[in-house]
Order: C-alpha cells, then structure tokens, then sequence
C-alpha cells in the first residue's frame, strides 16, 4: 500500500464491474483522506452511483480491493459496512411513509443501539443538525421534497458513520433549497465525519469540496481541488463543457 492509502479512511484500489458487455466501473483507483469533504462527480451513467454501490457492499466488483479504515471490506454487505462505521444515502429517497420522521431516524439509530427510547432521543438530536426538529411528529408522508432529503440525511447520520457517502442531496431541489442544504452538509463534515458525495450540483461542489473526483465512462478522468477539475480539458471536454466551465472559474471565491 502506498503512503495516501495507509492514511485513508476509504482506499479503493483497481476496482472494476461490468453489466453484460458495459464496463460501467473501470479500473478506479481513490484514497478519501480521513475528516476531508470530497466530490465524485461526472456525465450521467459516469458510473458514479456503481462505484458507491461498489464500496458499501450492494454490489460486488469484478476486480479490485475495496479499504475502510485499513480493513479489507471488499464485497462485504452494506449492514456489516454500516456497524463498521460507513453509511451511504440513495438518490431516491423511500422513507416509511406512514412512520413519524422521529421513527424514520430512529431506524437508522437502531444500528447501534437496541433501546427504542433512547433510539427515538438520537433521533430528536440528528433532527437538529439537519434542521428537522420542527417536524418530527409529522408522518414522512408529509415532508416536501427538501424535507425527504434532509430525513434521508438524518437516517445515515443516526447510524453514527465515520464515512457518509451522499448520493446526490441536492437533486431536486431548488436554488434557495440548496443553499439551506450546503452548511447542513458542511456542518456534517465540521462534526469530524468524512463526506464523499456524488453531485451535479457544480455550485455546491464549488463551495463544499476540498477535492474532486471525477469519472467519465467508468473511469477515473481527474482529480484535484474544485478550481484544478474545473480548468482540466479532460473535464470540460467530457463533463462540463466551456460555458459551465467559464461561470465556474468566475464564480470561485479566491481566499
Ligand atoms: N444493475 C445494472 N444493470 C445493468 N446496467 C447497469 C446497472 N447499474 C448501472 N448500470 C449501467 O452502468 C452505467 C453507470 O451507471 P451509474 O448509475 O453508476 O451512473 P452514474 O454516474 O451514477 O449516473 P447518474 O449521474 O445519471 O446517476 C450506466 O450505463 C448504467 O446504465
């Protein structure tokens, strides 16, 4: 192992899958810092949600290792990653529609503990950080999109990860819902827990992540800060384009 993947709270390491003839996941090697926020983006069918079903267990790879805190994880299922301290959120959102958001996150709180009352207190306390405590008595039915996004949050925080893997958190959302969105997840990340999380949101990428990854047709492109991705050719020519390119670099906010 080489010295960033010794370091790494995620070491994933030639990791490959195909449906069929598609190669959707092509030989993808990434080590995620512990405590740093990172993007993994890319075109759509990139292979960006492959590659987290790769790395939390719903999917097994064809080849490659998969590393969580030094430890061999590779195909191991999502509920023993989950005990392990890593926890991915889904793109659709399917709460238990007629359960309370309280009872929502407590699911997600009974990962580590058995008590039902001390489940549903854990529960009140991640409402907080995501900003739902005003609704936690209100059925999941009710919650509008934004809402439903923050509970699907909330679910992954109350397992108490170490790695959170966000499977696009702001895809529907509109543009003052994002903004409300981004110092929730920022604040995540504050808390000490490692954040790698898929977006099309490139703002929000912008303005979160420390580092990008980004993928095109199952492979790993480019990595780098958000400014470094964002004037990559590889980059532009495959996902962003020169225009979006152009805003990006007149929008980034110099220290
Ligand atoms: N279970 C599956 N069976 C067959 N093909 C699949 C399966 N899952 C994904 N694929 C294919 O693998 C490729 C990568 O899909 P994936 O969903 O990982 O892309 P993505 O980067 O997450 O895209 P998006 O940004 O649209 O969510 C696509 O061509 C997709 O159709």
């Amino acid at each position: 192992m080489n010295d960033a993947a010794t370091h790494a709270v995620l070491s994933v390491q030639g990791v490959s899958r195909s449906f069929g003839g598609l190669c959707a996941v092509n030989d993808v090697r990434l080590d995620v810092p512990r405590g740093s926020l990172s993007a993994l983006i890319g075109p759509n069918g990139a292979g960006k949600t492959t590659l987290f079903a790769l790395v939390s267990g719903f999917l097994k790879p064809d080849r490659g290792t998969v590393r969580f805190q030094g430890q061999d994880i590779t195909g191991q299922a999502p509920h023993r990653n989950a005990a392990l301290g890593m926890t991915r959120t889904f793109q659709i959102v399917q709460p238990f529609a007629q359960q309370t958001v309280r009872q929502n996150i407590a699911v997600g709180a009974h990962l580590r503990t058995l008590g039902r009352r001390e489940a549903l207190a854990q529960a009140e306390e991640v409402a907080q950080r995501v900003g739902l405590a005003s609704q936690l008595d209100k059925p999941a039915s009710d919650l509008t999109v934004a809402g439903r996004k923050r509970l699907e949050l909330a679910r992954a925080l109350a397992t108490r990860p170490q790695l959170l893997l966000l499977d696009e958190v702001l895809a529907g959302l509109n543009p003052s819902e994002i903004a409300q969105m981004i110092p929730v997840v920022r604040g995540i990340a504050d808390s000490g827990i490692t954040v790698l999380m898929i977006e099309h949101v490139m703002q929000a990428v912008m303005n979160l992540a420390q580092h990008v990854w980004v993928l095109a047709q199952g492979q790993l492109i480019a990595n780098g800060t958000p400014a470094e991705v964002t004037r990559d050719e590889r980059v532009i020519e495959a996902y962003l384009g020169h225009g979006m390119a152009a805003r990006l670099r007149a929008a980034e906010v110099r220290p």
